[in-house]
């Protein structure tokens, strides 16, 4: 690829302002709140034409990059699920959190994001007093009304560093607390909901499942999935022999997702129903290598591990994941490969590699069963925020449902060497043991074979002396001869091995990487606060190109049918704008709207059939015959080419710029 240096772009001249973030994402309907018209739902949104483009260029890549590249079995199950498959699966039980209620008005509040905003706000609180403590006093008063207008209740206090070191490792650990232990903190950190100052009940558990009954009579409860993940596991066998009965290997799923979360209030980064997409690696439990981790051994990922997270730190280790593995920090090499794999996905559709980190869960924080557990987090406006969970869930899964269903969820594996193996082995007479003990028989011989090897060889000893004494259950005792029971070694041969695979489980939010994005995206023009950009990749970026006609005549018509028509058939996705507006206008628009390239039709492309390629960013314009341009524009697109060599390849537009 070129190189040839671009002259870069200012994206910091402005801070990040989320407001007119959001009033462009709003204004070019990216998504807006379900049912507005209504009042609105907390927790669910509409994607508008650029959001449910992006959406889809993000879900198109996710298949090529994991499904079609690591060939993985694509599945699409239901939604509504009856309600035994997640009593099994333990989401009746345990799928919760805790919410507290203001002890005044009965607002419901999450109790871990209550106490974290409280103790994120003293915190913030503390270093804006400790600031203000170096200024003149006129300077501090005027700053501490100013403040006390905006939030009556936060003007800045100061911490002992005692206190505020409390509450650093506290939030460093906030999820790893229980229900009682959020209790415990709010009472002694004198934690109040900071809308009304009001205090806060004892933390109850809230199932985040939306029950339903399946069929008219209602005796069939049912719920909407929380996550896809079930829907694979229930069709493991049928997997498995697809894949002719051999491991490792993985399923795939994208699809809705729904949990009626408790206070929605973080836009799209917490909704009450969401795209899912995500991957079920199924493994031997004796073998967790993976057969391409050494094309990834040395990619460098930032891995807050549990450890530094005890120690009340936020500061991640640079680590190359082939040490990780080998350190024990990552539990296993398939669970590392997939950490640089969803590294490298976020990288591709955009995410700022700056920005992203990888947590390991806490030890209660993990579920009971999971062997090791990381996050992708990403940072935004809400802080670091999960947006990709990467679980090694053992046997958990298959083995509840197994259990459940009494349907062996297992893999049977032909052995290339039979194991043989010599033991002691008992063979009753049962006529003999069943004359003799009458209705004892059966815990007698129940009793003989839960004996071990050392037990049985005893037993063979004293039969060989004549009478064996076996004891039964609270002490009573029963003399075996060695015509009712006889041990001898006896030689087996194994030539079949069986064992329920273990699950190792990336699970991305595909709402909170858009949204993500969106905000990695965005930055304002140096000499306009309020002309945004989108700086979408091309991969991604809802449209591709904008063909801009300079004029409304129709004598423009065939051209732009032309022009149109050989991007659709090079496979790029490109509009129209012949709106009645200045093309500096049209242009800004599409800026909002992340398109990354534009070409513009003018008299002289009637003339001459040239058309101008403007870049997105740099608003540089290049000119060139119109096929070459789309060929220029097709290879950028598809990645082939960067605009560097795209410059190489055609002269710089030298007529009047069109920004
Ligand atoms: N309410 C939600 N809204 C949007 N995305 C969600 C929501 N809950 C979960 N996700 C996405 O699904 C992924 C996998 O779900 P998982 O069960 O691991 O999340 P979680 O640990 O329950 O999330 P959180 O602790 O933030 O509630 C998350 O990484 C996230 O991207």
């Amino acid at each position: 690829m070129a190189t040839t240096a671009v002259a870069e772009v200012d994206k910091t001249a402005h801070p990040f302002d989320k407001a007119n973030l959001e009033a462009l994402l709003s204004r070019r309907f990216f998504y807006a709140p379900a049912f507005e018209i209504y009042g609105g739902v907390a927790g669910l949104y509409d994607y508008g034409p650029p959001g449910s483009s992006l959406q889809a260029n993000i879900i198109s890549e996710w298949r090529k990059h994991f499904i079609i590249r690591d060939h993985m079995l694509e599945v699409d199950t239901t939604v509504m699920t009856p309600a035994p498959v997640f009593e099994a699966s333990g989401h009746v039980a345990r799928f919760a959190d805790w919410m507290v209620k203001d002890t005044k008005t009965g607002e419901v509040l999450r109790a871990d994001h209550l106490v974290k905003n409280v103790l994120e706000a003293r915190l913030a609180g503390n270093l804006e007093a400790r600031a203000l403590d170096g200024q003149p006093e006129v300077a501090k008063a005027a700053a501490l009304t100013k403040k006390k207008k905006d939030e009556q209740k936060n003007a800045p206090v100061k911490l002992s560093d005692e206190v505020a070191s409390q509450y650093e490792v506290i939030l460093a650990k906030l999820d790893d607390y229980s229900g009682t232990e959020l209790g415990e903190l709010c009472r002694t950190h004198e934690i109040e909901n900071p809308a009304t100052g009001n205090g806060v009940s004892e933390p109850q558990q809230f199932n985040l499942m939306f029950a339903s009954s399946i069929g008219p009579t209602g005796q069939h409860p049912g719920y909407l999935r929380p996550e896809t993940a079930q829907g694979h596991f229930l069709n493991f066998n049928r997997l498995l022999e697809f894949n002719n009965g051999r491991i490792p290997f993985a399923s795939a799923q994208i699809g809705r997702s729904f949990r009626n979360e408790i206070s929605p209030r973080a836009g799209l980064l917490r909704v009450r129903e969401f795209t899912m997409a995500e991957i079920e690696h199924y493994v031997d439990p004796e073998d967790k290598r993976h057969e391409h981790f050494h094309e990834v051994r040395n990619v460098v990922l930032s891995l807050l591990d549990r450890d530094t997270q005890y120690a009340g730190s936020t500061v991640p280790k640079k680590l190359r994941i082939g040490d990780a593995v080998n350190k024990g920090i990552v539990a296993n090499e398939t669970l590392g490969y997939f950490l640089v794999r969803i590294y490298e996905f976020l990288i591709k559709v955009g995410i700022n590699p700056m920005r992203l980190r990888f947590r390991q869960h806490m030890a209660n924080e993990m579920a009971h069963y999971a062997a090791d557990c990381w996050d992708a987090e990403i940072h935004n406006s809400y802080g670091w925020t999960e947006c990709v969970g990467c679980a090694d869930r053992a046997a958990y899964d298959l083995s509840v449902h197994s259990t459940r269903t009494g349907q062996a969820l297992l893999v049977r594996q032909a052995l290339k060497e039979p194991i043989v193996t010599e033991k002691e082995t008992p063979e009753f007479n049962k006529k003999a043991i069943g004359k003799t003990f009458g209705k004892d028989a059966a815990a007698i011989l129940k009793t003989v074979e839960g004996l071990d090897e050392v037990g049985l060889l005893k037993l063979k000893g004293e039969l060989a002396q004549g009478t064996a004494v076996i004891t039964v259950g609270e002490g009573q005792e029963f003399p075996l001869t060695s015509e009712m029971l006889k041990i001898e070694r006896k030689t087996f041969k194994q030539s079949i091995r069986e064992f329920v695979p273990n699950v190792i489980e990336p699970s991305f939010g595909i709402g909170r990487i858009l949204y993500s994005l969106l905000e990695h995206s965005y930055w304002a023009r140096k000499e306009d606060v309020d002309r945004g950009v989108l700086s979408l990749p091309s991969l991604v970026a809802p449209t591709k190109v904008l063909i801009v006609p300079l004029s409304a005549k129709e004598e423009f018509d065939p051209l732009i049918r032309e022009v149109s028509s050989k991007f659709r058939k090079a496979g790029i996705f490109a509009r129209v704008d012949d709106s009645n507006t200045s093309i500096g206008k049209r242009y800004a628009r599409n800026d909002e709207l992340g398109t990354p390239f534009g070409v513009t039709l003018d008299f002289a492309s009637l003339q001459n059939k040239t058309m101008t390629l403007r870049e997105r960013d740099t608003m540089m314009q290049l000119i060139g015959p119109i096929d070459d341009v789309i060929k220029v524009v097709t290879e950028l697109v598809e990645g082939d080419i960067d605009w560097a060599e795209a410059r190489r390849r055609l002269p710089v537009y030298e007529g009047v710029q069109a920004v």
